[in-house]
């Protein structure tokens, strides 16, 4: 990546702007191959999922996290950039792609600004491999052709843009003009059409495959489980809601960082009208000042009315045999896959609680010094999936998830995250999530099944970790 130290909102004119994009362009006929160029500044404090709610549109591609406890919010929109690699070598090809983007970028600020540089957005289906009406192919990567970030009190507005030897530079020059100056004096003003529409309300609920289906595949997977097949496996279900109105994903994510300020809020627009929306209290891994870190979270209870019963619960949980010996496989998988790469897993083997407002769970954070060479992608594509989300023995239990739910997987339970220049970044598990397509929504929520399930009780779980999105959605 080439930069140049530059403070673009004192370099005010058009005309300036122009003839640096001019030279990009005379670099990429040198190079034979278009360049990224990538112009960040430092901007007033903007909301980044207001900025994205203001120019929302449908059928354009977003993404968008926030993390309110950790004050950091991400949101881009539109690509200048994108790949979609898939089968079992797609978090490879996927850091191959990003190393020759990066390789023939220009990056243009001051690099010593926090998130200086293009960031990739990404999102990867459960499976590597995807049926071909599926709305999101198995991975997703792009680079905005804008974002904004907001975090500790900052925020940086970032606009990207591709310049080959046949491009229209006074096209591109204008977008990043037009789009810097409605950044620096931003207007949130957007159409009240909610308030238009009236409330909206959802006509039916359908569960796929039936309503007994999920307690049956429960019971089939424990018949496996005792037959010693494997240890422990993930099974979920899917809500269908057809609502009178078009859902907003955005309107849906304001109250879900609110509520559930310990979890990721996140969407992932296809550009083509789908959303893929969540609250996610899972980290799959993150990287950064050298740092890796990784969630272990596995084994629920509800929440309880008052403060006695909420600790009689909590307590509960603790004392679990059946919810630790879920949380230990986790543990123990996340632990190994670290050292499979060379690195030495530190934390507490102990569970502590993670409480959410529906549910609370048994949560470490396993922390590890990152060693030279790793790439944030590698620890993706070792520990994905874990078996909070996938099963054990990974080869006997994953392939089997297929035999027990009647429908596509697609992003539910992937890895959705960011990279940046410098190869930091972080991915959430994609569960607590929904699929929304217009007037139609489909919520995922899964459980660990082991030794000592009860498929009953297994539903109920589902039916709590269903509410985060259910209560949101309507
Ligand atoms: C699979 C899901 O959640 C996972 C399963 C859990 C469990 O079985 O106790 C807990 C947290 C998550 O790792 C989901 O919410 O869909």
């Amino acid at each position: 990546m080439d930069t140049i130290q530059l403070d673009p909102s004192k370099a005010k004119s058009y005309e300036a702007l122009h003839a640096f994009l001019q030279g990009c362009q005379l670099k990429a006929v040198e190079k034979g191959r278009s360049q990224l160029v990538s112009i960040a500044a430092e901007s007033s404090i903007l909301d980044p999922l207001a900025v994205l709610e203001s120019i929302y549109e449908q059928r354009q591609q977003h993404f968008y996290i926030e993390r309110r406890r950790d004050d950091l919010a991400i949101a881009g929109a539109e690509d200048a950039i994108r790949f979609s690699p898939s089968g079992p070598h797609r978090f490879g090809d996927a850091k191959e792609w990003m190393a020759e983007v990066l390789h023939h970028t220009i990056a243009v600020g001051d690099p010593s600004l926090p998130f200086f540089g293009p960031h990739f957005f990404c999102g990867f289906t459960f499976f590597d491999e995807v049926e071909e009406a599926s709305p999101f192919p198995s991975s997703t990567l792009f680079v905005p052709r804008w974002q904004v970030v907001s975090s500790k009190g900052r925020c940086i507005a970032i606009a990207n843009a591709t310049i080959g030897g046949g491009d229209d530079v006074e096209a591109v020059a204008k977008r990043i003009w037009n789009a810097n100056t409605k950044f620096r004096t931003f207007d949130y003003t957007v159409e009240d059409e909610r308030s238009k529409r009236g409330r909206l309300e959802v006509l039916q609920t359908d569960e796929c495959g039936g309503e007994s289906a999920f307690q049956d595949a429960v019971s089939r997977a424990l018949d496996l489980i005792d037959e010693g097949e494997f240890k422990k496996i993930v099974l979920a279900r899917a809500l269908d809601l057809q609502a009178d109105q078009a859902f907003h994903p955005l309107e849906i994510l304001n109250t879900l960082r609110e509520r559930y300020e310990d979890c990721y809020a996140f969407s992932i627009a296809n550009g083509k009208g789908q959303s893929f929306i969540g609250a996610s209290p899972e980290r799959l891994v993150s990287v950064a000042e050298g740092r890796v870190n990784v969630d272990v979270l596995a084994g629920t209870a509800p929440r309880g009315k008052t403060a006695s019963e909420d600790a009689r619960l909590g307590a509960g949980l603790l004392d679990s045999e059946k919810d630790r010996r879920e949380h230990r496989i986790v543990h123990e998988s996340v632990c190994r896959r670290l050292q499979s790469l060379g690195l030495e897993p530190k934390g507490d083997c102990h569970p502590v609680l993670k409480k959410l407002q529906n549910v609370q769970h048994l949560f470490v954070d396993v922390e590890a010094k990152l060693a030279g060479g790793i790439h944030l992608l590698d620890l993706v594509a070792e520990l994905h999936p874990t078996p909070a989300v996938g099963g054990m023995p990974r080869e006997a239990a994953v392939p089997r998830i297929k035999d027990h739910e009647c429908f596509e997987r697609g992003l539910y339970a992937g890895p959705i995250g960011w990279i940046n220049a410098k190869g930091e970044g972080e991915f959430l598990v994609g569960i607590r999530s929904a699929l929304v397509d217009g007037e139609k929504a489909r919520l995922y929520a899964g459980v660990g099944v082991v030794k000592g399930s009860v498929p009953a009780r297994e539903h109920l779980e589902t039916n709590l970790k269903f509410q985060a999105l259910k209560e949101n959605l309507l």
